[in-house]
């Protein structure tokens, strides 16, 4: 084995704190070409599909890959827009965000990367390695915790560090369905979109799904997906009547966690809901399954079966709440990494030098 290593490394350099967010991947562009390796990769992924691997390599590459490839690219191209795919410039606002924030902190460097395709989490760690990194944080942006996700993005920075002589101090963010910044920062989201067009019969939390039997083998996903409904509900001063959870996105066969969003939303006109809010609290950033999904096609369903009025709330993104909720979180991981006192004392003058112009 040969190790990589920082090929600028000098024993004097000054040493960093690197904070990486990531989030899924998405394709290079809204074509089949570019949607089969971006689905090969993510599909492939043990975590992210638990079957046996020879069968599941004939199914992938034989039925899944041709078919899936051509209809995914079409579902992208209703979504892409100048600035590319939602996922990616939504992800990239909010690192921006974040290191715009944390900019007087001249030992901190901010960085994104996705867990399939590109930027590659093995390009962007080892792009902060080599910036001089030596304590690193990654914040995956799923707020609550699956292995199919957080896991899946643990085991990719693992197999980076396989690889690299230097393996930094290191810290890893589980979820944050607690951190009452994010929590406040959707109920501001909703309390806006309620002042601009009023209030539906339900607010739906819509969560996207995995398989029913990874949460009955102990995946936590759908437990903290209710709690962060409740969480929200109560903020909102909801009843149980007037708010429900649902899970989106099927991928296959098999049953996946229930109450499935398609079908809730088709049989609730007749149960007399004949307006609905969605929001997305499992998605940091739009992307195809926010904007087309829950935007177009969810809304179909619903006016389809008698519904009248269906209102999308979108997801965070780089809006401040979001950004003040993730530099807290980051805050509180390299609480205790301060590189030195003397690094200390110069971040406090910078920071006092900020303090004094903004008076
Ligand atoms: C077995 C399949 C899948 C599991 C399990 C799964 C879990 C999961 N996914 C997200 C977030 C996103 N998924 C996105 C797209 C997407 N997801 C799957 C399949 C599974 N997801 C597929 C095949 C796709 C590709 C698009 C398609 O063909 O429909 C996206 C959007 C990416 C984008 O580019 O916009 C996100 C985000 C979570 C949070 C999750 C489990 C908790
Ligand atoms: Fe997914
Ligand atoms: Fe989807």
């Amino acid at each position: 084995m040969k190790y990589t290593n920082n090929p600028d490394f000098s024993h004097q350099q000054k040493d960093k704190i690197g904070v990486l967010f990531t989030n899924l991947g998405t394709p290079d562009a809204p074509t089949p070409g570019a949607l089969k390796p971006y689905l090969k990769e993510f599909l492939s992924d043990p975590r992210v599909v638990e079957v046996p691997r020879v069968i599941w390599w004939m199914v992938l590459n034989g039925v899944i890959l041709p078919f899936r490839s051509r209809r995914s690219a079409g579902a992208y191209k209703t979504v892409w827009t100048e600035r590319g795919s939602p996922l990616m410039f939504n992800t990239e606002a909010i690192s921006n965000g974040v290191a715009k924030r944390l900019e007087n902190r001249s030992d901190i460097i901010v960085d994104f990367a996705m867990r399939y395709g590109n930027p590659s989490i093995e390009s962007k760690l080892t792009g902060l390695l080599n910036r001089g990194a030596r304590k690193v944080v990654v914040v995956p942006l799923y707020p609550q915790y699956s292995a199919t996700t957080t896991a899946s993005t643990f085991d990719a920075v693992a197999e980076v560090l396989r690889k690299t002589r230097f393996i930094p101090e290191l810290r890893f963010v589980n979820h944050y369905t607690d951190s009452e910044k994010w929590l406040n920062a959707l109920v501001n989201k909703v309390k806006a979109h309620w002042q601009e067009h009023g209030r539906a019969d339900k607010l739906i939390f819509s969560y996207h799904g995995i398989p029913a039997r990874y949460w009955h083998n102990g995946d936590p996903y759908a437990c903290q997906c209710h709690k962060t409904s409740r969480l929200l509900a109560e903020r909102l001063g909801l009843d149980k009547d007037e708010y429900m959870t649902c899970f989106q996105s099927r991928f296959g066969k098999e049953e996946w966690v229930k109450p499935y969003l398609d079908e809730t939303l088709k049989g609730l006109p007749e149960q007399g809901v004949k307006s609905v809010q969605v929001m997305c609290p499992g998605f940091s950033a739009d992307c195809l399954e926010t904007i087309e999904e829950i935007g177009e096609e969810n809304h179909e369903y619903f006016m389809e079966a008698g519904g009248q009025r269906y209102e999308y709330i979108e997801c965070l993104n780089d809006d401040k709440g979001h950004i003040d909720a993730l530099v807290d979180i980051v805050e509180q991981q390299i609480s205790g990494w301060e590189i030195n006192a003397d690094t200390k004392l110069r971040h406090q003058r910078a920071e006092q030098v900020r303090l004094n112009k903004s008076k």
